[in-house]
C-alpha cells in the first residue's frame, strides 16, 4: 500500500503543501492515540471554560487545539492559523506561504461516549504580501482551498484529503505510524436513499427543510415512492464520512430554536473543507441557496446553513428551497 508523500508528489502538490499537510498528520497521530486511551488518558469530561462561541470546551477540545497548534507553529509551515477553539487567528511564520483553519476535535459530544469525532481542516494560500497577525487573511471563500481534509478517530482512523485532485482515503497504520492510501478516488453515489438530519429541530426549521422531510418520511407511499433510511451520528465528522463512503444528504439546517445562531456549522473550518472534498468526490455543497464555497466569509467563526452529499438527491432537496 502506498504511503501518502509519493501519491501526493506525483500529482504535483508542492513541497511546501506537503511538508504542511505532513505537519497537521503528525497533530492527527497524537490525538488519534489520545483519543484512542479513552478514560485512560485523564482528558475525558468537559473543563470549566467556554470558547468564545458559547460552548463549553471538552478537555479533549482543548487538548487537540493545543496539539495542533503547537506542533503548527514551531514548525514553521504556516503563517496563520484559526480554530474553534482560538477566539482569534494566530499569527505564524510571516514567511510561510499558507494559513490553516481547523477545527480540533469535531463532535466532542462523543468523546465522553466513545464514539466518533475527528479534526477537519482547510488550507489556503495567504494572500501575497499580507501580515501573518492580520485576521482578514482568512476572509476568502471556500473554492480558494488549496487542501481540505479531515481525520476521523473511529474504529480505524481514517484520512480523507484532497488537494483539488479528487478525494482520497488513507487508513492510519498504528504499527508503523503511517498513512497508506485506501481508497484513491472516493465517488458519492449520485442517488441515495439515506439522509441525516437532527430530526430533534424539526419544528424549528424553515418550511423548504419541512416539507422535503416530510416526503421523505413518507416512503413509498409519498411523493418520493422510495423508502428513505435515516443516520444520525452527532460529529459532522462521522456523517460526512458515511456520505463519502455510500452515499447519502446530509444537513444542518437553518433553524428558529436560538435566534442569535440560525445556523450551527462553521464555514471556515467545517463547511468549507467538507464541501471541498464532497465536490470533489462528486457531491454538491450548498446552503440551500447557494454553493458554501462561493461565499465570501466576513467573520472567523461564522456559521452557515449546510445541504450536501449526493448529487441528485441535494439537488432534489435545493428544488424545494427555489
Ligand atoms: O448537537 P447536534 O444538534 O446533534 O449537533 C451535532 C453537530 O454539532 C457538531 O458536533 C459541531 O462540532 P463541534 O463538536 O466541533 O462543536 C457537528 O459536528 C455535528 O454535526
Ligand atoms: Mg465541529
Ligand atoms: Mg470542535
Amino acid at each position: 500500500m502506498r504511503r501518502l508523500p509519493p501519491v501526493l508528489l506525483e500529482d504535483g502538490c508542492p513541497r511546501e503543501l506537503l511538508s504542511l499537510i505532513r505537519t497537521i498528520l503528525a497533530a492527527c497521530k497524537e490525538i488519534s492515540f489520545r483519543v484512542g486511551q479513552g478514560a485512560l488518558s485523564g482528558v475525558l469530561g468537559s473543563t470549566l471554560d467556554e470558547n468564545i462561541q458559547g460552548e463549553t470546551q471538552k478537555k479533549l477540545d482543548v487538548l487537540s487545539n493545543q496539539l495542533l497548534k503547537d506542533i503548527l507553529l514551531e514548525s514553521g509551515t504556516v503563517k496563520a492559523i484559526a480554530s474553534e477553539e482560538e477566539d482569534y487567528t494566530v499569527a505564524g511564520n510571516q514567511d510561510a506561504k499558507y494559513i490553516v483553519a481547523f477545527d480540533p476535535l469535531d463532535g466532542s459530544s462523543n468523546t465522553d461516549i466513545n464514539s466518533l469525532v475527528g479534526t477537519i481542516f482547510s488550507i489556503m494560500e495567504a494572500p501575497a504580501g499580507s501580515d501573518a497577525a492580520d485576521q482578514s487573511i482568512f476572509m476568502q471563500p471556500g473554492h480558494k482551498q488549496v487542501a481540505a481534509g479531515y481525520v476521523l478517530y473511529g474504529p480505524s482512523t481514517m484520512l480523507a484529503l484532497t488537494t483539488g485532485k479528487g478525494t482520497r482515503m488513507f487508513t492510519l497504520d498504528k504499527t508503523q505510524g503511517s498513512f497508506l492510501l485506501t481508497e484513491d478516488f472516493a465517488t458519492i453515489p449520485a442517488d441515495t436513499n439515506e439522509f441525516a438530519i437532527n430530526a430533534s429541530n424539526q419544528r424549528h426549521w424553515q418550511s423548504a427543510m419541512q416539507n422535503y422531510i416530510n416526503d421523505l418520511l413518507e416512503g413509498d407511499t409519498g411523493p418520493r415512492a422510495k423508502n428513505f433510511n435515516m443516520r444520525w451520528i452527532a460529529a459532522m465528522v462521522g456523517d460526512v464520512h458515511r456520505v463519502l463512503s455510500r452515499g447519502g444528504l446530509f444537513t444542518y439546517p437553518t433553524d428558529t430554536k436560538d435566534p442569535n445562531k440560525p445556523n450551527k456549522l462553521r464555514l471556515l473550518y467545517e463547511a468549507n473543507p467538507m464541501a471541498m472534498l464532497v465536490e470533489q468526490a462528486g457531491g454538491i455543497a450548498s446552503t440551500g441557496t447557494e454553493r458554501i464555497m462561493d461565499i465570501q466569509p466576513d467573520a472567523i467563526h461564522q456559521r452557515v446553513a449546510v445541504i450536501l452529499g449526493s448529487k441528485n438527491e441535494v439537488e432534489t432537496c435545493l428544488g424545494y428551497h427555489k
